[in-house]
């Protein structure tokens, strides 16, 4: 389930607004300190009673002299820093935005929508069922529980012995509820509150966690999974998804783009042509996260973009990806962007490769699940010949004071297999910011 395919939090301009909560940083308890605040901007100090600030900068805020310079300490460094450079912490919740995030899983319209997903579900039910021999009589963690259905199932297809349901938001004291009407609460323990500060009385066999956002990454919940399997999973312990797969593809997207972009050619019969450049930027600045796309849109063969093993994949991995692709033409027609899904796969108990394992693909070749897939528009649609060639990068940067946000890159050339003339693009899309 993400934020991410919820049209009110995309109202609120692709993403969370600041969180209520004040996450509590240890540089806090210094009492001459006021606040935390992070940098968003660089800034080069004009004198040295400045402080010279770089992107991501954490700084201890010491007085606010003005609405435009404050006091501030970094390191062992102190001196002037702009207001219209930081982000204090009091107000987003040291940018993980807790507060909007887990109050926007306080409501039932999410969790409706996870609940409705059947691809999403049947997976997760299978993949108990399926491992029923393994599962039973174990220890397993649910993190971000939500309604406890996976917790549910686990005790009821997978017989295990006891489950930890761990879910941050309000929404747990519904959970505690459906777990005593399900006559589970022997069995199922909800503990409300985040993983990252839960002490659990023992480590667990098998953790379950249902964490994949837009474009699998978006919100970050993958950080705290991984913190969850480090700090709780036994060493021969399972998690899953036990992996996680990201795919790009480059596509056509032509009703989309009729709809969005060709209609400004004539409206009425006016020339509104004038406004296509804005509504490109109003459209395509970012990716679209709820397009359904056709099999016939792909131009050519999907490729990985990001393959994650969970049970080693470390969280500053994931600080910044860079994959390089080829990607071959495979039909005429127009190339509008890249579309993107991923595929999660339930192995990890089985000694041999070979067993079948359960896997959830939200790609067009599968059936639709409410991710639906990814689109990056580029800005200029290209006339495309079966075998014309792009070579290029997409760059998966975590965003460094939104910690849920992140931003890919797609810098390619276009090379026709005709003429052999090359054109190069690059676009920066936030998600969400
Ligand atoms: N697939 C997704 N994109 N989101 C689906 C899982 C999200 C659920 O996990 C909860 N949740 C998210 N992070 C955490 C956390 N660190 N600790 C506890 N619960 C969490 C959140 O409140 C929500 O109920």
């Amino acid at each position: 389930m993400e934020l991410g395919s919820r049209n009110d939090m995309e109202s609120e301009e692709q993403g969370l607004s600041e969180g209520s909560e004040h996450q509590h940083d240890q540089e806090c308890d210094d009492d001459s300190v006021l606040e935390m605040a992070t940098a968003f901007a660089d800034f080069h100090p004009t004198d040295d009673s400045q402080l010279g600030l770089q992107l991501g900068d954490k700084v201890a805020i010491i007085s606010k002299n003005s609405a435009d310079w404050w006091w501030a300490r970094k390191g062992e460094l102190t001196g002037y820093v702009p207001t219209n450079h930081i982000t204090s912490h009091s107000d987003e919740g040291g940018g993980w935005q807790d507060g909007e995030y887990f109050g926007s899983y306080n409501t039932m319209k999410l969790h409706l929508e996870m609940l409705q997903d059947k691809p999403r579900n049947t997976a997760y039910f299978t993949a108990i069922q399926q491992n029923q021999h393994r599962i039973q009589d174990k220890v397993v963690l649910d993190v971000g529980c939500g309604t406890g259905i996976l917790s549910m199932s686990a005790v009821k297809h997978g017989k295990a012995a006891k489950v930890f349901a761990v879910e941050a938001s309000e929404f747990a004291k519904q959970t505690q509820a459906l777990i005593e009407a399900n006559g589970m609460a022997d069995s199922i323990h909800v503990l409300e509150g985040k993983v990252e500060s839960m002490k659990l009385p023992e480590q667990v066999d098998l953790i379950i966690s249902e964490w994949m956002g837009t474009f699998l990454l978006f919100e970050w919940m993958i950080e705290s999974v991984i913190l969850a399997r480090d700090r709780w999973l036994k060493e021969d312990g399972v998690i899953w998804p036990s992996h996680a797969t990201l795919y790009l593809v480059p596509c056509s997207a032509e009703e989309l783009y009729q709809t969005k972009v060709g209609f400004w050619e004539s409206v009425h019969g006016f020339d509104f042509s004038a406004l296509m450049p804005l509504a490109k930027e109003e459209f395509f600045h970012t990716p679209l996260y709820n397009h359904v796309m056709k099999t016939e849109d792909c131009l050519s063969l999907p490729q990985k973009i990001l393959q994650l093993d969970m049970k080693t994949v470390t969280g500053s991995e994931l600080e910044e990806t860079t994959h390089h692709f080829e990607y071959t033409l495979n039909k005429a027609g127009t190339l509008h962007g890249f579309a993107a899904w991923f595929q999660v796969d339930f192995a990890g108990f089985h000694g041999d490769a070979s067993e079948p394992f359960v896997f959830l693909n939200t790609g067009p070749d599968y059936p639709l699940t409410h991710w639906k897939q990814t689109l990056f528009m580029m800005d200029s649609p290209i006339t495309v010949d079966q075998g014309d060639t792009l070579d290029g990068t997409v760059t998966i940067e975590r965003n460094k004071v939104w910690r849920r946000h992140l931003r890919v890159n797609l810098e390619y050339s276009f090379t026709s297999i005709t003429t052999k003339d090359i054109k190069v693009f690059t676009k920066l899309f936030p998600i969400w910011r």
